[in-house]
Order: structure tokens, then C-alpha cells, then sequence
């Protein structure tokens, strides 16, 4: 007797897109070809107005390049990955989930408005609506904060530290003179909704902290500019009825951008692995 798969398994090539043609999704098409999974991004939604160098850059990891969502859709994606940024997550994604087409995201803060969740949830509950899959990013310790939130958790802290180059263009120029730093300065305290609100390209691992753990309001966030930081650091405390935890990464950055560390690209490797996968271990 033949056996089919009664998960609709897509062909044997899936149909991958990257909303975003930046560090992690040119990392992340490069990357996913090593596994033994046979999968590959095989297309990129970029903005309308992108030029020649995201042509070249399509056309070197072999990637077809849109510039409209309808296009995007024509294509009949499988999967669509967001690596682009807050307002990708808010434009796009809803519109996907709709349309039936799972999203990975990895511009988590912009969860942080509680507006654009439920619309989200409201778009993947919907008729035919899409699976949204929030990847873990830069961070790790979200299972710990999941599994011990369900007896209640009474303190989450997040600190995060970048060498003083991955804070240019934030918020952080106005609080100190970066390229004046001689030790660890704390330059913001306060909770994840206003880090992640504040620092959307740094501090999207707060807003995931947040989702497995005790929500945007009750996540304490301290960030740090560290002149003597080779990387981006980040601890997570927790506390709660099940004990205690600490989990502390040193994460290598992206060599194209300084504030993205190279495991947000691989969790996102991960979360498309897994999306294809019947078992997962
Ligand atoms: N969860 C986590 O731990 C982490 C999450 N992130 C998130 O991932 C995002 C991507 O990171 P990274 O690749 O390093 O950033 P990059 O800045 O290198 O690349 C992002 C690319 O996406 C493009 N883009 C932005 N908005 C849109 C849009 N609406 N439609 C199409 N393309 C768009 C940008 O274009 P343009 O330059 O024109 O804006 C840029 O080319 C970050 O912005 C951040 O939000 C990053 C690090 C960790
Ligand atoms: O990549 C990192 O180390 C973290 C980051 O930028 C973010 O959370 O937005």
C-alpha cells in the first residue's frame, strides 16, 4: 500500500522567499544550500525603489527578485521570510497570512504593538489564513521562559551589550558620545516595549524575551555600549515558581552589518528547516 503525507507537504522543491535582500537574507541564501534538506531561498522581495546593487546581489545567489507583493504572490510562494525590518512585518506580513502563505519573522519588536499582533493572529486564525512562526533570533533561553512561565514567572531581565559601532544611528547618539566611550556605559533602562519600540534594528531579541516570558511591560531592558565588546552580548535572567535561570550568549556579527548577529540568521535557517520538517527533534 502506497502512504501519502497527509500534512500538505509542498513539492520537493519548496518555493522560498526573502522579504529583504540585506546581511541576514544574503547570509541566509548562501547558508540554507549546505543542508541535506535540498532547500533553497528562490526569490526576494525588495523595495520598489532598490537598484542595481540588489539586482547584482539577486542575481549572484541565483534569486528571483520582486518588487511588488502581488508579484510575490503570483509566484505562489511556500514559505516567505521577513529579514527586512519593523515596517516589512506591519505591511507585508498580514497581507501573506491572508493569502494563506506562512511567514517566518525575525523583526520581532515590531510585536511590540499590540495593534499589529492581533492583526497578525487575526490573519493566521482567519479562513486559509498562514502560520506565522516568530524565529527566535539572536537570542536563546525562550523554552526555559515558556516552559517555566506556565507555573508564572516573577522577574525577567534582559541586558544587552554591542561594541559602540553596532549603536550608530540610534537613539543611543543622543544619550552618549559613542566615539568617546572608554568603558561600558548604560546608555537606556527601561522595559521591552520601549527598547524594542526605540532600537528596531538592535533590540529585537527584547520583544522576544518578552513574547515567551512576561509580556513587554514587565521585561526590564538594560543596553550597553562597550568599547572593549568584540561582539553583541546578551544575558537573560529569569525567575519564577519553577527556580531560577541565567542564560548568556557572546554572539560573532554579521561580517555586512555589526548589529546583526550571524545566530538571528541562523535561527532563521532553523525556523525554515523546521517549517519543512514532519519531526522535529
Ligand atoms: N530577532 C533578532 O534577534 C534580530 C532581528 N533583526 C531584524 O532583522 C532585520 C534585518 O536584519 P539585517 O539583514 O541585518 O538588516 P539589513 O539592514 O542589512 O537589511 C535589511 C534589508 O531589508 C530591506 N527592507 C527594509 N524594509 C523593507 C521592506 N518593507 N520591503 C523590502 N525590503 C525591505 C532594507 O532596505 P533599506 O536599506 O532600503 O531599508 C535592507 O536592504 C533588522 O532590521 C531587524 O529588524 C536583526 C537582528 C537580530
Ligand atoms: O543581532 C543581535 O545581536 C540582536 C539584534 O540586533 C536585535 O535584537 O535586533
Amino acid at each position: 500500500m502506497t502512504r501519502t503525507d497527509p500534512v500538505s507537504a509542498p513539492a520537493a522543491s519548496p518555493r522560498i522567499a526573502v522579504i529583504g535582500l540585506g546581511a541576514m537574507s544574503r547570509s541566509l541564501a548562501r547558508a540554507l544550500p549546505r543542508g541535506a534538506e535540498g532547500l533553497r531561498i528562490g526569490a526576494a522581495l525588495v523595495r520598489p525603489g532598490s537598484g542595481a546593487e540588489v539586482e547584482a546581489a539577486a542575481a549572484a545567489a541565483g534569486l528571483e527578485l520582486f518588487r511588488d507583493l502581488a508579484d510575490l504572490l503570483a509566484w505562489a510562494p511556500d514559505l516567505v521570510v521577513e529579514c527586512a525590518g519593523h515596517g516589512a512585518v506591519r505591511d507585508l506580513a498580514p497581507g501573506l497570512l491572508e493569502a494563506g502563505v506562512p511567514v517566518v519573522v525575525v523583526s520581532i519588536g515590531a510585536l511590540g504593538d499590540a495593534d499589529l499582533r492581533g492583526r497578525l493572529e487575526a490573519a493566521a486564525a482567519g479562513p486559509g489564513g498562514g502560520r506565522l512562526t516568530v524565529a527566535s533570533g539572536a537570542i536563546g533561553g525562550l523554552d526555559i521562559l515558556r516552559t517555566g512561565g506556565r507555573a508564572g514567572l516573577s522577574r525577567v531581565v534582559y541586558r544587552g551589550v554591542k561594541p559602540p559601532a553596532a549603536w550608530k544611528g540610534t537613539p543611543a547618539e543622543d544619550a552618549v558620545d559613542l566615539d568617546a566611550l572608554t568603558e561600558p556605559t548604560v546608555f537606556f533602562e527601561g522595559d521591552a516595549a520601549e527598547a524594542s519600540a526605540r532600537f528596531p534594528k538592535n533590540a529585537n531579541v527584547t520583544a522576544a524575551v518578552a513574547l515567551a516570558g512576561i509580556g513587554f511591560t514587565g521585561t526590564r531592558v538594560s543596553l550597553i555600549a562597550d568599547p572593549t565588546a568584540a561582539g553583541n552580548r546578551h544575558e537573560v535572567e529569569g525567575e519564577g515558581a519553577f527556580g531560577t535561570f541565567r542564560v548568556a550568549l557572546s554572539n560573532v556579527p554579521l561580517p555586512d552589518n555589526p548589529k546583526t548577529s550571524w545566530l538571528a540568521a541562523l535561527s532563521v535557517e532553523e525556523a525554515v528547516v523546521r517549517h519543512f520538517q514532519s519531526v522535529s527533534y
